[in-house]
């Protein structure tokens, strides 16, 4: 595990969660049960550590992360909402939402025979900025178990409806980046580096810098390394997202740290976002389980 994540104080909440800080402030849950240890940032709901037992980190975190709630932070799974990448728009809105800027609020945890459930809650109660001016609440529900579950639930608690894109923007650890494939991600893509449409059929050979839009991709979607190969099962998306910035890193990032890690994303895009109706939810979950 990044050695950032040591806690400065801790209480246990459940026989297999605790709550506490780690240096810095940042408020976190730690949840270790038979299956699994799992870091979780109240910050962002942002889980940032997922080691299941007898295993090595699942998740890439930067060491140059930002942990101190000012920035998003660098690496494990953040969530984007209620808009993906850049908005364009008179002022500077930040890129991929608001949602990961944030506090969230426990809501609850459910032990249960198969893993511990962490859910956390978002509303416009406690954050309502004025570039979204919406009633709205989101819940993530982070399920540690073998695999690891995520299931981020949106509401439109307003009158009127309104447009969101979302995503679970995760950032594995991969080991060698350059040795990583690729599968079950359709056709056909929408090269962001380029802005062109690429139609390339077959298993991706990743080779940074890469930064692409899937909108054929497969539900199932298995990330292969040397070491090991994880299946994305995946619910209520209409993209994958790959990327990797290649040498020229963002500033909260080592160049070097940089070839051991890959973001494949699980989105839900729409053409303009997807239009939800007041009094609608919808739901984007991705379930990760080793295949070998
Ligand atoms: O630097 P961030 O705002 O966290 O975005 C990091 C990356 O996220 C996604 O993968 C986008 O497709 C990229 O275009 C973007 O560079």
């Amino acid at each position: 595990m990044y050695s950032g994540l040591h806690l400065v104080s801790q209480k246990g909440l459940t026989d297999s969660v605790i709550g506490g800080t780690l240096q810095g402030g940042l408020p976190v849950l730690v949840v270790q049960n038979r299956f699994a240890r799992a870091v979780i940032s109240l910050f962002g709901a942002q889980l940032l550590s997922f080691i299941p037992a007898g295993q090595r980190e699942w998740l890439w975190l930067s060491q140059k992360a930002h942990l101190d709630q000012t920035r998003p932070i660098r690496g494990g799974i953040p969530i984007c909402w209620p808009w993906f990448g850049a908005r364009p728009g008179p002022q500077p809105l930040p890129s991929h939402g608001f949602a990961r800027n944030h506090l969230w609020q426990l809501d609850g945890i459910s032990e249960q025979i198969q893993g511990t459930i962490v859910s956390l809650f978002l509303s416009d109660d406690q954050v309502k900025p004025d570039y979204w001016p919406y009633a709205y609440e989101l819940q993530l529900d982070i399920h540690v178990s073998h695999q690891l579950g995520l299931t981020l639930t949106c509401h439109n608690c307003d009158r009127r409806p309104w447009h969101f894109a979302a995503a679970l923007h995760s950032y594995f650890n991969v080991g060698q980046v350059q040795s990583c494939q690729v599968h079950g991600l359709g056709g056909r893509y929408r090269d962001k580096l380029s802005g062109q449409s690429v139609i390339h059929p077959g298993v991706l050979q990743v080779r940074p810098p890469l930064d692409r839009i899937y909108p054929r991709a497969e539900p199932q979607v298995v990330l292969a390394t040397p070491n090991r190969s994880l299946l994305l099962d995946q619910v209520g998306m209409d993209s994958v997202v790959v990327w990797h910035p290649g040498r020229h890193v963002p500033g909260d990032m080592e160049v070097s740290q940089g070839e051991s890690m890959l973001c494949v994303e699980t989105a839900l895009l729409g053409d303009q976002g997807v239009l939800l109706a007041p009094g609608q939810a919808q739901q984007l979950a991705v379930t990760i389980s080793r295949q070998r």
